[in-house]
């Protein structure tokens, strides 16, 4: 249940639990790493809602988006705000959750890619931006800890290519690169938006044997985000 604080509309009761958001680029290897720590009692895991923004009522708006991103960019982005916002506000079933990406990602990395690549006009950013604004002062949307798995472009594309995912076969190399640094400079040089949370940062380009082996040498440090 939802009740005010300072303000805010907060989740009651979840003062001692802990939000965990994974972050990372297109094919970075995230839902893999939540896959690992679901295995975990006590750790609950949010997986990004793709599902949903490729089957809103029948209509795909990421399939749309890729195919035209200045006509279809705001539809897609606007259901991302709301999804993304729905899976914040969800009642906690354990003490920690790990959560694919955030609603900061999709306007710092995604929005921001869409207008500084001259694909999203003026007014739908202006729009968006207000959104975000409004949503962000007045909703609580707690993190204790950001993990960023950080890769290279290259690795991701492959990846991606690998995946061959429908609406995703059009994204160019370029595309890829132009998310990285995006993530690069939030989450590393703090060079453009402010960071909510402490961030881990975990080199993603090894294999899978490896990842995992990393994944458990940080168990300690993800569990124990709160404290
Ligand atoms: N460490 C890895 N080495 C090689 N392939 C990987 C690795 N991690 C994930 N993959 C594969 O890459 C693709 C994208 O991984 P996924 O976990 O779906 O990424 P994300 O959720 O970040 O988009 C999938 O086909 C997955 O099996
Ligand atoms: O705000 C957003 C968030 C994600 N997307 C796109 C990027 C990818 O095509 C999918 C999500 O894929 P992952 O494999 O989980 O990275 O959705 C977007 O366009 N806007």
């Amino acid at each position: 249940m939802l009740s005010s604080s300072q303000g805010k509309l907060v989740r009651n009761g979840e003062g001692k639990k802990s939000v965990i958001w994974l972050e990372g680029n297109i094919a970075s290897g995230k839902t893999t790493c939540l896959e690992y720590f679901s295995k975990t009692s006590d750790i609950e895991v949010l997986t990004e809602p793709v599902s949903k923004w490729r089957n809103v009522q029948g209509c795909n708006p990421l399939g749309l988006m890729y195919q035209d991103p200045s006509r279809w960019g705001l539809t897609l982005q606007t259901y991302v705000q709301l999804t993304m916002l729905d899976r914040h506000v969800l009642p906690m079933a354990s003490p920690i959750r790990m959560m694919e990406r955030s609603i900061y990602s999709a306007k710092y990395i995604f929005v921001e890619n869409l207008y500084k690549s001259g694909k999203m006009p003026e007014v739908d950013f202006a729009v968006l931006s207000e959104w975000f604004e409004w949503i962000v002062k007045n909703i609580a949307i707690p993190v204790d800890l950001i993990v960023y798995l950080q890769t290279s472009p290259q690795t991701c594309y492959e990846r991606l290519k690998q995946r061959c995912r429908e609406e995703e076969k059009v994204i160019p190399l370029e595309y890829i690169e132009s998310i990285h640094n995006l993530y690069e400079d939030w989450l590393i040089h703090h060079k453009s938006f402010e960071v909510p949370a402490p961030v881990l940062v975990m080199p993603a380009d090894h294999d899978l044997k490896k990842m995992l082996h990393q994944f458990e040498e940080n168990r300690e440090k993800i569990l124990m985000a709160n404290c």
